[in-house]
């Protein structure tokens, strides 16, 4: 198994520390978490971010109320509080259903962080396999286009779509790892590309507006991407820009790879029109760095995430199997 560049989570038995993600590249910073209200604190101020750590870090969260808190009453207040951290990522829910579930069957603190640690492990586990299987799509060697950050640092380790992308390069299936600067919170700038760097595989950056053109222009093979949430008719709902890239790659005939753990698709959804798209502080749009980059009194829509129909999507990679051209009758293959 290859060797994963960093952690963005870690479990020292008695609390979770996180890598402060708003601080990368330059500055590596840890964020110590004693209560699950710390957590969820991490997670709405994306200190901890991308849906599969999200959904790690609730875990562990729930295992912190569980140790903190005897009273039902207070845990099931603390429980709630991380459920409302952030929105749009299914495995958030997804992973607090789970604890709750150990605790329902009578837990203990102890029982609940071995849960946490298993919920981390078989997210690994399922970035690994995922990678075999979405790199055997790659037949031709060339160069991919991704958006945002679903690397190690964006799951338990490894990655999602960069878990593809991870394994691709390994086989010697890409050349090169086109990535999206991912305004506001620039994911693919401050954290994929020092991914990748890292890895050493070779890695360029655009600013999200040439995405088009460089498809249109450049010989890219696959559009990869992650997902907050999968509807149960496949459409999927990811970073803002998704979209844009969907449609792009259908315009010039490049695939477009879609890559999410189980916990990540959510059957309970009917389509992406039911999905929650979360909207951010305008402020991320309008300031950069604490300087005002539009003029004072202008307002700005800030959605950060956008819902991608399942007809854009040819390839569907999860832990369970791949789907092809994602409709509700085959998503049901990919059921629990
Ligand atoms: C494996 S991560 C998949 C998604 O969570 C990722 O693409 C993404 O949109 C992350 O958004 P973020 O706002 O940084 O949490």
């Amino acid at each position: 198994m290859e060797h994963d560049t960093v952690r963005a989570l870690h479990w020292t038995g008695e609390t979770l520390v996180l890598l402060d993600q708003r601080r990368l590249p330059h500055e590596i910073q840890y964020k110590e978490c004693a209560s699950a209200a710390d957590v969820a604190d991490a997670i709405q101020t994306m200190i901890v971010r991308g849906a599969p750590a999200i959904g790690i870090a609730a875990a562990y969260g729930a295992a912190l109320a569980v140790r903190q808190h005897a009273d039902p009453a207070k845990r099931e207040a603390e429980l709630q509080y991380l459920a409302q951290a952030r929105p749009t990522a299914a495995n958030l829910h997804w992973a607090l259903q789970r604890m709750r579930a150990k605790l329902a069957n009578g837990a203990d603190a102890e029982t609940m962080a071995a849960e946490a640690c298993r919920v981390h492990a078989e997210d690994v586990r399922a970035n690994h396999y995922m990678g075999q299987l979405g790199m055997g799509y790659f037949t031709v060697k060339g160069a991919v286009l991704t958006h945002c950050n679903t690397g190690s640092l964006a799951t338990g380790g490894y990655g999602t779509a960069l878990g593809v992308i991870r394994a691709a390069y390994a086989a010697g299936r890409v050349s090169c790892v086109y990535v999206d600067e991912t305004r506001p919170w620039l994911q693919g700038a401050r954290l994929t590309a020092w991914e990748l760097q890292q890895e050493g595989i070779p890695v360029r950056l655009l600013v999200d507006a040439a995405a088009a053109a460089l498809l249109r222009l450049e010989s890219v093979r696959w559009v990869v991407v992650g997902a907050d949430r999968v509807a149960a008719n496949g459409d999927v709902a990811n970073k803002i820009g998704t979209y844009g890239l969907a449609l792009a790659a259908k315009a010039q005939g490049i695939g477009f790879m879609v890559v999410a753990p189980g916990s990540t698709l959510d059957f309970a959804t009917v389509d992406g029109d039911a999905i929650r798209v979360e909207q951010r502080d305008p402020d991320e749009v309008l300031a950069f760095g604490g300087q005002l980059l539009a003029p004072a009194g202008v307002t700005a829509w800030n959605p950060v995430f956008d819902i991608t129909p399942a007809e854009l999507v040819d390839v569907l990679v999860t832990e369970r199997g791949a789907v092809e051209r994602p409709n509700r009758e085959r998503m049901a293959a990919l059921r629990a």
